[in-house]
């Protein structure tokens, strides 16, 4: 029996970024399609951002905050913040608003950006501040880079979102000091000033509050959009607010709450949850929150075989962690304490080897053979779990099926990815939590027709587990609507 840390679970991070790359190739020049709030709630997919595009926005926005008023305790989970709609011209003409985005991107050995999901995603708060006369200051990270790095440079963004803005993007060489100030001052009403990698500096991520001042003295004000990095308390994304009044939550950050905490606390119900990947010693936060909150939870991916060995079924050598056989078994009880219908794959396609063109079979998942491992879930299980789902209005899904990344092994996590978008055309909320999940999607081409595919792979599972995300707490409250 292969052990956790044994087992070749893992393809190389380059194939998962060229599979990833691919995907959204053919994700770009998507335009936003579906109808309804949940729909406007997305950020524009389209390539050219315009003015009516930012109104939309701030219509948007405000539609969101009534239908969470509606909503009550998802008015308190997600609204509570102020937001970048919150402010008028009269609070940004003329002003320097320092905005903190995700513009940590995929970018391939020639620097050309792979995916732009995250430029785009940012575009709308950019594009409304611009549009009230602002003058935008935009920071984010690039990678980990330790201390000054070329190829960590955000010098490759700035065509892409010059193209997407429809006007010239400038390019600070730093994101502290005196020649960046010039730059700041020289900036027109409307202008866009994107400062150099902030992790270029150790001090962003110790959170250190002279560098935190250093970056808040560039502004007047200040919005974190930067969704992706919102679970780091970092001097960029948490230290600056205790420098810079007002402290707003952009547009593509209200969103992702509003669907990872909204939507999950008070779902349209039945609401089902679709837990998949590698292992489970990953996700039980997040199962341990959404069991709480589900009334279906599919279980799907490597963490199967923890549960199936802990029930006493071989499982040959398929992915286990053995020491966590005790913690399955007691998921297994509390669903049942809560009344949560948990169902795992019935049967399995397994493999000879973990590799593209092992040989496989599908076998009930009850007689897994010795040197046999389980790499997807089969025909029975896609079955029904198309037939439970089937009987919801709110789903979300985190991590696959399979070892998707293998076309023999990706027929489970796909068949899921279709199911979701055909629920979601018939109304039912669809909810992709990041990483591997976003990117079947995308190699399925089903991305655009979801309610909401997250843009953090990291902060979304925090939210998911049900934690409070730094760069989201130290933002200002919103001033109370009586209704
Ligand atoms: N049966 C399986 N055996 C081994 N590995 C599997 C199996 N099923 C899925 N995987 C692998 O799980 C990985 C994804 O797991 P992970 O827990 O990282 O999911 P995720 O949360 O969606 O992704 P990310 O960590 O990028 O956010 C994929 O690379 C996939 O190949
Ligand atoms: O890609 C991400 O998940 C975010 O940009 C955060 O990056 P980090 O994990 O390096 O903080």
């Amino acid at each position: 029996m292969a052990s956790a840390a044994a087992h070749p679970t893992s393809l190389s991070i380059a194939a998962r970024a060229a599979t990833r790359a691919a995907a959204a190739a053919a994700a770009a020049a998507t335009p936003l399609r579906r109808g309804g709030l949940a729909a406007a709630c997305q950020p524009a997919r389209s390539l050219a951002f315009t003015a009516a595009d930012a109104r939309l926005a701030v219509h948007v926005a405000s539609r969101c905050r009534q239908a969470s008023s509606a909503r009550g305790t998802r008015a308190v989970a997600t609204m509570a913040k102020k937001s970048v709609g919150d402010l008028t011209e009269a609070d940004l003409e003329g002003k320097r608003v320092f905005v903190r985005a995700d513009l940590n991107v995929p970018l391939d050995e020639n620097q050309n950006i792979t995916d732009d999901t995250r430029i785009r995603a940012a575009v709308p708060t950019i594009q409304y501040l611009i549009g009230k006369g602002a003058k935008v200051i935009l920071s984010s990270h690039l990678g980990r880079p330790k201390g000054v790095t070329p190829k960590f440079s955000l010098a490759p963004i700035v065509p892409r979102l010059s193209e997407l803005l429809g006007i010239q993007v400038q390019k600070a060489d730093d994101c502290i000091g005196p020649e960046v100030e010039k730059l700041v001052s020289a900036l027109p009403n409307g202008g866009v000033c994107l400062l150099e990698n902030v992790r270029f500096y150790k001090e962003e991520e110790k959170n250190d509050p002279e560098f935190a001042q250093k970056l808040a003295s560039l502004a007047d004000l200040y919005v974190n959009d930067a969704f992706g990095t919102a679970h780091r308390a970092h001097a960029s994304t948490e230290g600056v607010t205790k420098f810079l009044k007002p402290s707003a939550a952009g547009f593509l950050l209200q969103k992702e709450l509003d669907y990872l905490v909204g939507a999950v606390s008070s779902p349209k119900r039945p609401f089902a949850a679709i837990v998949g990947g590698s292992k489970v010693s990953s996700k039980i936060g997040v199962i341990e929150s959404l069991l709480e909150k589900c009334d279906i939870l599919l279980l799907g991916g490597g963490m199967i075989f923890t549960f199936y060995k802990a029930q006493g079924l071989s499982v040959g050598s398929s992915l286990v962690e053995e020491d966590k056989l005790e913690l399955a078994t007691s998921l297994l009880a509390k669903a049942k304490e809560k009344g949560v219908s948990l169902m795992l794959p019935t049967d399995v396609v397994i493999a000879d080897k973990f590799a593209p063109d092992a040989n496989s079979q599908i076998v009930p998942a009850s007689s897994i053979p010795d040197g046999w491992m389980g790499l997807d879930i089969g025909p029975d299980s896609i079955a029904s779990f198309n037939a439970a789902l089937d009987t919801t209005q709110t789903i979300i899904w985190n991590g696959p099926m399979g070892v998707f990344e293998f076309d023999k092994f990706a027929v489970g996590t796909e068949a899921v990815a279709k199911k979701l978008a055909e629920l979601s055309g018939k109304g039912v909320t669809t909810i992709i939590g990041g990483g591997d999940s976003v990117a079947a999607v995308e190699k399925v081409g089903v991305a655009d027709v979801m309610s909401h595919i997250s843009t953090g792979g990291g902060a979304s599972l925090e939210l998911l587990e049900g934690k409070e995300l730094p760069g989201v707490v130290a933002l200002d409250e919103a001033v109370p609507v009586t209704v």
